[in-house]
Order: C-alpha cells, then structure tokens, then sequence
C-alpha cells in the first residue's frame, strides 16, 4: 500500500532516471504508457520497505531447519506470543535459495501520532522503516524539555533541511512511528562527544519486524536479497582464492567463505580504513578463518612484478580464481529511501570509476575464472551500459548464465542483443509493485519485492 509520498530527488535527477525508464529501446519493446507507468511505480516503491526481511543463515555451522527452529524460540521471546509453532510458521525459508529465510514485515500499522515529535535524517527514519531503533546521530530535533522516558512521534526529514538541535520542524516530514525516548535533549546535543547509543526505542513503528539486535550473531545475518543471490552467481568453490574488491562491511565477503565452507581464501579490500574492522568482525563473528580482510584502493591492487608474491595487495596478475567487483554506486535501488539530495554530477560520477576497477578485476582474474558485477543502483549507465562496455574492451570476457536467476532480465537501452538481455539479472521491484498490495503468498513476491539490484557474470576465456 503506498502511503509514503514518491522518493523526493532533485528534478534534473528525476528527469535523468524518466530519460533512462523511457529509452527509446524500452518505449520500443512496451510502448509509452507502460514505460512511464513503471517509471512511476519505481518512484512509489522506491520511497517504501520492501514486505519482509530477509535473512541469510550460516548453513556451515548449522543446518537450516535447525536455525529456523532456533529463530523461532528468540522471536518468540520478542512477540510474547504463546506459542513457538506461531512465530515459527512465520519464518519461510526461500523456494529456492538454500540459505535463505522470510520474514514477514507488518505494515504499514495504524499508529496515532502524539504532539511530541522527534525528528530524524533521511537515513535514519529509512533504517526505523527497516526494524531500527533511533540512534542519537540520527536526530535533528527533538522537544525543547525532552526528557528520558518521554513518549514522542518520530519523522524522517524527507530534504535534509531540518537543523541539529532544532525544537521543531516545519518543513516535508513523513511520520514512521512513536518511541520512548533513552536520553534526555541535553545530552542528545549539549555534550562536547558526539551521543551514542539508542536515543529513541521504538515502541510502535509503522513497520513492525522483528528486531535482530543480538539475535543468533553467528547464526543469522540481514541481507537484502539479491546480495545473497550475488554470492551463490559467483558460485565458490572450497579451496579456491577469490578476491572481493570492494568488500566493506564484508556482508557478501562471508557469504563467499560460507559457501567455500571457510576452505581456502577470500581475499577482502576495501578503500576506507575503518570499514576494514567491520568486515574483520563481522568474520569473526561468523566463525570464518579463510577471509583477509586489507585497506587498499583497489584500482591498485595488480602489481607490476609479477613475479612477486605477497600475502597482501597488491597481487600479481591472473591471482583469483573469481573475483566480486560489487562495485561503489549511486546506491538508487535503495529501499526504503525517501529523498536523496544528490546532484546529476554526483551520480554520474560512478561509471568511470567502475570502469578503473573492472580493469583491474580482469587483470587479476586468472583464465577460465568467473567475474562477478553488480550494483544496487538502477541506472543504464552503470549497469547495462557497464556491461556491453565491458563485452567491447575486454574480447576476453563472454557473458554466462546465472544460478539463480530470480530476478528480471536486462533493461533494454545499451544496445544489448536480447539474449545478452537474458542473462543478465536486474531486481527491479517497480515490475511487482502491484503484488505487494494482494495476498500473493510472502514465498511468490519475495523475488520482485527487493531493493533494485543488477548483476552480470562474465567467463574470462
Ligand atoms: C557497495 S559497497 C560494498 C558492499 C559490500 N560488498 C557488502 O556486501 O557488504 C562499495 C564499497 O566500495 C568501497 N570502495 C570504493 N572505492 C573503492 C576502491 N577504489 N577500492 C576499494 N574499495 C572501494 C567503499 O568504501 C564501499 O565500502
């Protein structure tokens, strides 16, 4: 059901993304009006959650119904309800992805709005649409005599406009349900460190699922759809070397070490130094050995002397066996994301720094190895046209089929020929946008009710 306004973007954005959804190849394909309305639909969608959580369990250190099972009892804890059997017809696994587990998320709920409002980032109120508590970073305003304990209204300031430390705020806000607050006003602004810690638990959130906070750690880890589907594309093997190039917070980089049943070595970089911890933790915590986790740029990361052989970046040509180029993006499959005050200049500063890095994902690949694309945006020039780039520079590369493919083909507009189209994988949830208001079984809408996403998978010949 819509009731979120559609995704607020700067009008030469949202100019720029009507030219890419009403190319001429896709008014060629389903004429205009089709085109404009799923045009249309993708900004609705794009500013809603999708329906359900999702969750990616460690299938190397317990099997599924036993994690299912134990999901059950913790969220049975959560929801006071009597019965386990209750939450525990709740938590679907994936038809088809094995190491996959659906939660349905309630909402949107009737929630009555107080006079005491509590306003949020942009980011902050999309994380609450999500199942977040309020992190004190996350708020603008709060009432002037705010005191913990008190019950408020919190709202997502959709353009960035609201001030910190403001008592109130006029401008476009969008209501996503009431708290009680953790801390008192003085102590969200008036201190020399910034706060940290929950300043907001959310009591009724308009979108209730269920909170993962501490939840089996090892055991059960949130990821959006189509990123799980990236890892089982890549399709690792134990024993083999993979390299993820652009790997921070490491969600798919465990993934990967999952799979190869921590046997051989996943080989992380990420450029900021202090994402680096995260994707070490997060390895940690999932009881995987076989990832090493490195700082580094990686349009650096082929050494010249190919004769040298380090533990670490840069490496030799031809070192990986699969590399995972989950490239930096203009991030606009997001969901839910209700405004994005991003200029054109910003978004289409991505394609030639994917280029760089594909560069270097090829040199690194050894022949016969799988090179793995993607991105959570939904722009031609940094999908399809990446790809039909790619086809062009490299003569070395071929595209090859996906398993599992769940998701949409290609969109037609970069001169791809339709069976290139075909084996390309593009989540675009603006196609089943209609299906989340019907009583479709949560198991049938899961793979159309995602974030937008794309992949491609190449075989370097
Ligand atoms: C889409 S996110 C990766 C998400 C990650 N693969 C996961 O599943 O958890 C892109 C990442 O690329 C990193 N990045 C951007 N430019 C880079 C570069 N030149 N070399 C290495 N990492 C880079 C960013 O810091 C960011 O963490």
């Amino acid at each position: 059901m819509s009731i979120f306004p559609r995704i607020s973007l700067k009008p030469e954005v949202t100019e720029y993304l009507k030219s890419v959804f009403l190319n001429k190849e896709v008014l060629a394909a389903v004429g205009h009006q089709e085109a404009d309305c799923r045009f249309q639909k993708l900004l609705t969608c794009l500013s809603h959650p999708p329906s359900y959580t999702c969750v990616r369990v460690s299938t190397h250190l317990a099997p599924l119904e036993e994690i299912r099972h134990k999901l059950g009892e913790e969220l049975k804890k959560q929801t006071c309800s009597s019965s386990e059997q209750d939450v525990s017809a709740q938590i679907l696994p994936h038809p088809r992805i094995t190491d996959v587990l659906l939660l349905p998320v309630d909402g949107p709920r009737a929630v009555e709005q107080l006079s005491s409002e509590v306003v949020v980032g942009a980011q902050c109120g999309s994380a609450v649409l999500r199942g977040a508590h309020v992190f004190a970073p996350g708020i603008l305003a709060s009432p002037k005599y705010m005191k913990a304990g008190d019950v408020v209204s919190v709202f997502s300031d959709l353009e960035g406009r609201c001030t910190r430390g403001a008592t109130s705020f006029q401008g476009k806000k969008v209501f996503v349900g009431n708290g009680v607050a953790e801390m008192d006003r003085s102590s969200i602004f008036c201190t020399d460190e910034p706060a940290r810690g929950v300043g907001v638990r959310m009591v009724e959130p308009l979108y209730q699922s269920p909170s993962f906070d501490g939840v089996l750690p090892s055991l059960a880890f949130l990821q959006n759809l189509p990123s799980v589907v990236v890892g089982h594309v890549l399709g690792p093997r134990p024993g083999e070397r993979i390299l993820d190039m652009c790997a921070a917070p490491g969600g798919k980089t465990c993934h990967i070490a999952a799979l190869m049943k921590d046997q051989g070595e996943v080989v992380a970089l990420d450029r900021i130094r202090n994402k680096i911890d995260r994707i070490r933790q997060n390895a940690q915590m999932l009881h995987l050995q076989s990832v090493k986790a490195y700082c580094f740029n990686s349009t650096q990361a082929v050494s010249g002397d190919s004769a040298q052989e380090n533990e670490g970046p840069p490496f030799p040509a031809e070192s990986f066996d699969r590399v995972l180029l989950d490239a930096p993006c203009s991030g606009l499959g997001q969901r839910p994301n209700m405004g994005s005050t991003w200029s054109l200049k910003e978004i289409c500063s991505y394609p030639p720094l994917q280029r760089k890095l594909f560069h270097a994902a090829v040199r690194l690949l050894k022949k016969g190895g799988v090179l793995v694309y993607s991105t959570c945006t939904v722009t031609l020039a940094e999908n399809e046209e990446q790809v039909a780039w790619a086809l062009e520079t490299f003569p070395c590369l071929t595209l090859h089929p996906q398993e599992p493919h769940v998701g949409a083909g290609g969109m037609p507009g970069a001169g791809l020929s339709p069976e290139q189209l075909r084996l390309l994988q593009r989540f675009s949830p603006e196609l089943s946008w209609d299906q989340t208001e019907t009583t479709t079984p949560l198991q049938c809408r899961a793979d159309g009710d995602t974030i937008g996403f794309f992949i491609a998978k190449f075989l370097k010949n």
